[in-house]
């Protein structure tokens, strides 16, 4: 959506045109999907790379004993690079169980083999997992699929996150390819969104 904005320019106010585009997340979705298509196996393992030495140095993530990703499907920023660095250098791991509701909680991960299969095809732990209290969880690496520069994103509309961010009170940190964040397309916030603090975006 093209608008315009009345800046203050010195001691003359100005009318610039601001070419934000504002879409619907389902809009900024199906960019995205088309922005992954197009992406080649080398540069998606190139700007994961970056994204990985950026987040291994991040203070945040340093300071962190216990982390929260996910277990990433296709289209997705692989997470298991990230889930073996953090296992080896001692920190513990939670991954996401979804119930019903747009409920989330998160279990130990102890392996991939331990894992089963939603319905959506990502792996997720079973029920007698051990399970953690979102208090205690350091670090939040939330999956999202756009975001804008003040750390507001869009996922896959599932509502999950939102819902557990709200009353979550760690750090929240995004991981993201150049064409998922942008001054330049927006979105209106709706109430239930919660932004994340940071966004490492990777570069080549
Ligand atoms: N890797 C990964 N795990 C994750 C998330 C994620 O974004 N990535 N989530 C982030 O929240 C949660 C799961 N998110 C989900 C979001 C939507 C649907 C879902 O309703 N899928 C249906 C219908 C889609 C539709 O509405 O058309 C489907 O795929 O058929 C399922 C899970 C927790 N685990
Ligand atoms: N705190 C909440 N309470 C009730 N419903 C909520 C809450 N947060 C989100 N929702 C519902 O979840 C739906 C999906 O929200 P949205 O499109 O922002 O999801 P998303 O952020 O893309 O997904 P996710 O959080 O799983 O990554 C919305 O239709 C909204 O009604």
């Amino acid at each position: 959506m093209a608008r315009s904005i009345l800046y203050l320019v010195g001691r003359r106010a100005m009318w610039i045109e601001d070419t934000k585009e504002l879409l619907d997340k389902s809009i900024i979705r199906d960019r995205i999907f088309k922005y992954w298509r197009e992406l080649t196996d080398a540069e998606r393992i190139g700007l994961q790379a970056d994204i990985y030495a950026q987040l291994f140095t991040n203070e945040t993530f340093i300071q962190a004993r216990t982390i929260a990703t996910t277990i990433a499907h296709t289209g997705e920023i692989d997470t298991k690079p990230i889930i073996d660095y953090a296992l080896t250098i001692g920190k513990d791991i939670y991954v996401p169980k979804t119930y019903p509701k747009r409920q989330m909680a998160f279990a130990k991960y102890q392996g991939m083999d331990v894992l089963e299969k939603t319905k959506f095809g990502i792996y997720e732990p079973t029920a007698d997992a051990e399970f953690i209290d979102k208090a205690t969880i350091d670090l939040m690496i939330v999956p999202g699929l756009f975001f804008r520069p003040d750390g507001y994103r869009v996922g896959h509309g599932g509502g999950f996150y939102d819902i557990f961010l709200a009353d979550y009170p760690g750090n929240k940190i995004s991981l993201a390819f150049p064409g998922m964040v942008s001054d330049r397309v927006t979105f209106e916030i709706d109430d239930f969104d919660i932004p994340v603090d940071e966004i490492i975006v990777g570069y080549i």
